[in-house]
């Protein structure tokens, strides 16, 4: 036999180091077997939510469930660790329904097979009946594909947040990994927004932000996977055999996001750590921030919504600034002006 045709040995995992590794951890570079890999990754998931203090026995939790792979993960794992540590957790799966043909339909099929799956109870409130009619397909009509992410994104927000409030939850749990922290903290940097650059990678939203509360309430935000890589999620998914619905929103090539993504991507290939270090820093600004709180970074006056009741920091929420503006045909141009008045008042 020659040299070149010397079959490799198999990396055995560095914990067992009995069976063969079938992953290495981006973060601290550990290579994993199948049920070690598991176990850290439930494990870590149970010590983050402790250590953050997210749920308390006896709290509804809805769950946003895309169909995707980080919420269908996600919702697997508050369901075994709620069972296996007694967390006293009531779930309940939360889908918005945006309106984007052959993409959300398809996509909600797949929430449908986790409801089987997972036996829980599922909610799917929808972009149609809560804005008048205004679909993403129909605001993408009227605005065109560069962004209409900012729509969706406003509009999910508050859909999420009014489907829980009709779900009688005390939290919303959502599938933010640390890739998607990564990209927001990009984009706020890019942005230029520093406020939102120090608290968007918290695991417990401490406080109310636009939208996200009606009359009177508050329903708080948690990302229990917020320090597992995109990387991490789909190989758990496929060994715990989770099925997902894995393709792109039709609209996300145009959108601002993506560009962000795939810097990220390219950054992550040369040092797999950046992913969690961007996050780390963003938290170390916030810590700073805190012992020594400046104007421009701490937390802007919020009040009601003249129109609509919910928590904004400008006379109107940024879901009505934009309504107003798909109702009057001038979609396009909201972005610009999102958060500051509506047009006639
Ligand atoms: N249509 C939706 N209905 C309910 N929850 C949603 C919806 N879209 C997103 N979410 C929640 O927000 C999280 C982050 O959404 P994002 O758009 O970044 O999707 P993603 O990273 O592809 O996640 P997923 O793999 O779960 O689709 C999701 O994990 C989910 O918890």
């Amino acid at each position: 036999m020659s040299t070149g045709d010397t079959p490799k040995t198999p990396k055995l995992c560095t914990e067992c180091a009995a069976s063969k590794a079938c992953i290495q951890r981006p973060y601290r570079g550990a290579r994993l077997c199948r049920t070690c890999f598991a176990a850290a990754l439930e494990r870590e998931v149970h010590e983050q939510i402790v250590r953050e203090g997210m749920f308390r026995a006896g709290e509804r939790v809805a769950v946003g469930v895309s169909g995707g792979k980080d919420s269908a993960v996600l919702a697997h794992l508050l369901r075994v660790l709620n069972e296996r540590h007694g967390y006293g957790l009531e779930l309940v799966l939360l889908a918005v329904d945006e309106g984007i043909h052959g993409y959300r339909d398809d996509s909600l099929e797949a929430v449908r097979r986790h409801q089987q799956s997972q036996q829980l109870p599922l909610r799917i409130v929808s972009f149609e009946e809560m804005y008048n009619g205004w679909t993403m397909d129909r605001v993408v009509g009227q605005i065109g594909r560069r962004n209409n992410c900012t729509f969706c994104g406003v509009f999910r927000r508050q859909a999420l947040e009014r489907g829980a409030i009709d779900a009688s939850a005390d939290k919303i749990a959502t599938g933010h990994n640390a890739d998607d922290l990564a990209e927001t903290v990009l984009l706020n940097l890019v942005r230029g927004d520093a406020k939102r650059l120090l608290r968007c990678t918290d695991a417990v939203a401490r406080e109310p932000d636009e939208g996200a509360a009606a009359d009177g309430r508050w329903i708080p935000r948690v990302k229990p996977l917020k320090c597992l890589y995109e990387k991490e999620i789909v190989t758990y998914a496929y060994l715990q055999r989770i099925d997902y619905f894995a393709t792109e929103c039709t609209y996300a090539p145009y959108s601002y996001r993506g560009a962000a993504r795939e810097f990220i991507k390219q950054v992550e290939t040369l040092r797999p750590r950046a992913i969690r270090d961007m996050a780390d820093a963003a938290e170390q600004l916030q810590d700073t921030q805190r012992r020594h709180p400046s104007p421009v970074t701490g937390g802007s006056r919020v009040h009601r919504c003249a129109r609509c009741g919910y928590l904004c920091s400008q006379p109107y929420c940024k879901a009505c600034v934009l309504l107003e503006h798909l109702n009057e045909g001038t979609g396009s141009l909201a972005t610009r002006r999102a958060g500051t008045r509506l047009g006639r008042e």
